[in-house]
């Protein structure tokens, strides 16, 4: 649905050229939430706004359905941007008027006549469950209201795309769980593709089918949110890893252990597997697992279980025992104690 091929930006500065995306290829599938995380200056605003050319590439191609918008017209881009919709980390409401003209002055602007337009303002603001805050002005509404009326906002002219820039950045948890729980929604019952960015990777967790880790302008790692939650191969994809999970232990401690046996993490997909094979290991070999960490990640279409043991035997059977939890579909990866 939305492709990115080769993609540079390079932005001039008074120290030289800053290049903030480069050779950028990235593939969202139609019907997905597909998330792009990376830290502060990795690029995701710049490569977000490249999706819509609200900045143009200096090369590269960006194709929506089968349309190369590139190659566009200004007065063709225009049309194509309307099955575009875009929300933002601060909301851009304008603040002196209702939260109805906020919604109804870009469908005017449109073409839409009064009744299509008092329509579609009733539907999606109902949608987003502030049916009944037409009157309201932005002054009065709570962070996530405000982020629900953009919502409604963008949906109201029925995009076919809804491009996310951080929009949970500035709420508190609890409201970010809501909005979150609303793109689902919009995903599900209304088909529409999203492309998010954010530096959360709890916002990943909980919607995200695909996920691409930007770096540097670059991506790093681009897999499915399973496979990127049990298997994580790049480095930057696994420190974001360890801002949710629990499997941190201190230095010393691995140290310690591993004067006698080994540190590992196992990971799998399922929260019940761990267990069961755990018991097959200590029947199998001569080795003795404790379990120093358990956790469980509850992902948008899995479950995906780790567990940090320390396995204390003979090398030879350590070695056996992590062999035959590979050939399980476990994925082991030694600690290390820095
Ligand atoms: N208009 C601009 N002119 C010059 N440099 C820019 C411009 N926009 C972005 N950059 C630079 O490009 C790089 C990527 O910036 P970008 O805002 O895309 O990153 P980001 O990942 O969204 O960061 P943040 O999460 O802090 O917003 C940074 O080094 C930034 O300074």
């Amino acid at each position: 649905m939305i492709k990115l091929e080769n993609i540079t930006k390079v932005f001039p500065s008074k120290n030289g050229n800053v290049t903030a995306v480069n050779n950028v290829n990235l593939h969202v599938k139609k019907g997905e939430i597909h998330g792009v995380i990376g830290y502060s200056g990795a690029g995701k605003s710049t490569l977000i706004r490249l999706v819509n050319l609200l900045e143009k590439p200096n090369s590269g191609t960006v194709t929506i359905n089968g349309t190369e918008l590139t190659a566009l017209s200004n007065e063709n881009l225009r049309k194509m941007r309307q099955k575009i919709g875009m929300i933002f980390q601060h909301f851009n409401l304008m603040k002196t008027a209702t939260v109805y003209e906020n919604v109804a002055t870009p469908l005017r602007l449109l073409g839409l006549n009064k009744t299509e337009v008092k329509e579609r303002v009733e539907k999606y603001l109902k949608i987003v469950d502030l049916g009944d805050r037409e009157d309201s002005y932005p002054s009065q509404l709570s962070g996530g209201q405000k982020q629900r009326v953009a919502i409604a906002r963008a949906l109201s002219q029925e995009p076919e795309i809804l491009l996310s820039d951080e929009a949970t950045s500035a709420l508190d948890p609890e409201t970010t769980n809501s909005i979150l729980d609303l793109l689902l929604k919009i995903n599900k019952e209304l088909g529409i593709t999203i492309l998010l960015i954010t530096h959360e990777m709890s916002v990943i967790q909980k919607i995200c089918d695909d996920v691409s880790v930007l770096e540097n302008g670059e991506i790093v790692e681009q897999r499915s949110s399973i496979e990127l939650f049990t298997d994580p191969r790049h480095k930057t994809t696994k420190k974001f890893l360890d801002t949710i999970s629990q499997r941190k232990l201190s230095a010393s401690l691995i140290n310690q252990l591993k004067l006698n046996g080994t540190v590992t993490s196992l990971t799998f997909i399922g929260e019940s597997a761990g267990e069961p094979l755990l018991a097959q290991v200590i029947e199998k070999f001569k080795v003795k697992p404790n379990i120093l960490t358990a956790n469980i990640m509850e992902l948008k279409n899995g479950i995906v279980g780790n567990l940090i043991i320390h396995l204390v035997g003979e090398q030879d059977q350590i070695n056996a025992s992590l062999t035959f939890l590979n050939d399980q579909g476990v994925v082991t990866e030694e600690v290390e104690g820095e």
